[in-house]
């Protein structure tokens, strides 16, 4: 085996940067101890309300690739649950592995899952722009739902359909008419929830994230296509593929971690 110095790091420069912000004691992801998650009858469920015509395009900004929403008003909207104010959509993305053994974010009593997606939900009770919200206490929601392989997802399909175009970091294509619904779980009244961070720079800790306890399933085929992306330009001469765009886990600094279930 090659000494470690000459092993080429695997991981796209992103991820090398910073493992946990300095005094940040928030930060995402986290693994999930089910048995220490904490139980809160006020937790209410979740009400989201996605109107597909806001749906705008779909690219590839170079980490993972991202469908956007228009939310300059209140017409795709995420209440309830451990939410006080109305939260606004904003995009979704996903993480993912080279290999279906890891990929998420977030684990479950350390289990990892091959791919986790992320909407991404703003503060329009407080704030007027996503870029304030995401500096400030309560600015966002996250839901994150775990993908497991299986059977083949045919909301997915149309997204997966539109990879190709986006194949390299900077592409963007239109995409309209998509109801991000499609991606939830049949059971959306399960879920943990914690205070934490975003994943990605500037990893700031303005984050209600709503973990759903129950999976969704994508095919192997269908999560081959999200590896068939690449992080790198179509100008670049090395080209790399989009995979393991997830962060390294961070520490859980006492904080509690509640559930709308028993
Ligand atoms: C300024 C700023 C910012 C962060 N943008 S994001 O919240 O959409 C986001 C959030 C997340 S995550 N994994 O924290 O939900 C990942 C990626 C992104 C992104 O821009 O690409
Ligand atoms: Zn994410």
């Amino acid at each position: 085996a090659c000494s470690s110095k000459y092993v080429l790091s695997q991981m796209h420069p992103m991820w090398q940067g910073p493992l946990v912000v300095p005094g940040g004691d928030n930060q995402s992801p986290i693994d999930i101890v089910v048995r220490k998650s904490v139980f809160d009858s006020e937790l209410k469920p979740l009400v989201t309300d996605y109107d597909p015509d806001t749906c705008q395009q779909i690219w590839n900004n170079g980490y993972s690739f991202l469908v956007e929403y228009n939310d300059t008003t209140d017409k795709s909207t995420l209440k309830g649950g451990p939410l006080q104010d109305t939260f606004r959509l904003c995009q979704f993305h996903f993480h993912w592995g080279e290999s279906n053994v890891w990929g998420s974010e977030h684990t479950v009593d350390r289990r990892m899952f091959p791919a986790e997606l992320h909407l991404v939900h703003w503060n329009s009770d407080k704030y007027s722009l996503f870029e304030e919200a995401v500096m400030e206490d309560n600015g966002l929601a996250v839901i994150g739902v775990f993908l497991k392989v299986g059977k083949r997802h045919e909301g997915l399909q149309k997204l997966v359909d539109a990879l190709p175009a986006i194949r390299h970091e900077g592409s963007v294509v239109e995409f309209t008419r998509f109801d991000p619904a499609c991606l939830l779980p049949t059971n959306t009244d399960d879920y943990w929830t914690y205070h934490g961070s975003l994943t990605t720079p500037p990893l700031t800790e303005s984050v209600s994230w709503i973990i759903m306890k129950q999976h969704i399933e994508v095919s192997h085929d269908q999560l081959a296509v999200f590896r068939s992306l690449l992080f790198t330009s179509a100008k670049d001469d090395v080209q790399k593929s989009m995979v393991n765009n997830f962060r390294v886990q961070q520490p859980l600094c006492g904080r509690t971690v509640r559930s709308s279930f028993i």
